[in-house]
């Protein structure tokens, strides 16, 4: 039997949980406010997303980390936190090769990613997988969004929120590890996103950091995601949600693969004024979440938990 772990919350957001304006709604955003502001992690239930969608996901990326080293370089970007990264140590496989592709929700943005691929055929079934796959979890995104406003009672602000979301979708791919190895294949570290969904193949790897320091082994049950919050939750929430610390350890016979939607906006990010007064004061200035993504990376402030307060606190 896969181990269990009981200490981390799960919320079920079967259909009838997550339709807005019912009592079952209500609760469920009660449950993910409490999650988040105790945890800064849940793992969510949600059967929207088949597991013909996700497995085809999985193996498009399969294919294109199977492609030679000289092709896969190619998938670069302006930015620096896009495109492939992934560089052998030690004279070994890289433990973790990484694929960010910005955008993931628009064909143009996907096809920069699946020109890779010579035969047009490959291309055209790779964009529709990929689209298919990011537009359903960006949709999961955008539920959990609206129950945290509804938990906060600032619904209202909901629908400008959501005309700002941006999103990345990021491919780890961690190579199988010899016996005894035991690899720290990601450092203890918070997502510089809004929040983060994460989902992968069968390989478990996923550690969270709870208060009393001691790091949980996530398993993921069956058609479930893990969501994280990030920096942008911490500013937004004027410090009510805090990120979690999370890091990958491989110890496994088998590659894993994980994908995380990251949640971004293209604006600044400000609280809410009805999140703030005298019990509550403003915690951080308002910044342009794209600027703090680039800083965590060019300024190397990835490690840094309390970067927000470095860079923008009040
Ligand atoms: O592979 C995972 O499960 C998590 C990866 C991660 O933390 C990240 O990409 O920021
Ligand atoms: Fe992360």
């Amino acid at each position: 039997m896969a181990p269990q772990t009981p200490s981390l919350p799960r919320i079920d957001f079967s259909s009838e949980n997550s339709e807005p304006g019912t009592s079952s709604w209500l609760s469920t955003s009660k449950q993910v406010k409490d999650a988040l502001e105790n945890h800064g992690f849940f793992l969510v239930t949600y059967d929207k997303i088949s597991s013909e969608v996700k497995n085809a996901f999985i193996l498009a990326m399969k294919e294109f980390h199977d492609l030679p080293e000289e092709q896969k370089s190619r998938f670069t970007s302006d930015k620096p936190y896009l495109g492939y990264f992934g560089q052998a140590r030690d004279g070994k496989p890289p433990i973790l090769e990484l694929t960010a592709i910005g955008d993931p929700t628009s064909i143009q943005a996907v096809e920069g990613f699946t020109n890779l691929f010579r035969s047009s055929g490959k291309k055209d079934h790779l964009r529709e997988i990929i689209l298919s796959y990011t537009k359903q979890v960006a949709e999961l995104h955008e539920l959990i969004l609206k129950m945290v406003l509804e938990g906060y009672g600032v619904e209202k602000y909901y629908e400008s929120l959501k005309e700002s979301l941006a999103y990345i979708c990021r491919v780890n791919k961690y190579r199988a590890t010899e016996p005894n190895e035991r690899d720290v294949a990601v450092v203890p570290h918070t997502d510089s996103s809004f929040m983060t969904i994460l989902d992968q193949n069968e390989v478990n790897g996923l550690e969270v950091k709870s208060k009393d320091g001691s790091w949980v082994p996530v398993d993921f049950p069956p058609s479930s995601f893990a969501l994280v919050a990030g920096d942008g939750l911490l500013a937004w929430s004027n410090g009510r949600i805090r990120p979690k610390v999370h890091r990958v350890i491989m110890a496994a016979e088998e590659p894993r693969y994980s994908i995380g939607l990251f949640c971004y906006t293209h604006g600044i990010v400000e609280a809410p004024k009805d999140l703030v007064d005298e019990q509550h004061p403003l915690l951080f200035k308002p910044f342009n979440h794209f600027e703090l993504v680039s800083l965590t990376q060019t300024k190397k402030l990835y490690l840094i938990e309390d970067r927000l307060k470095v860079l923008y606190g009040v």
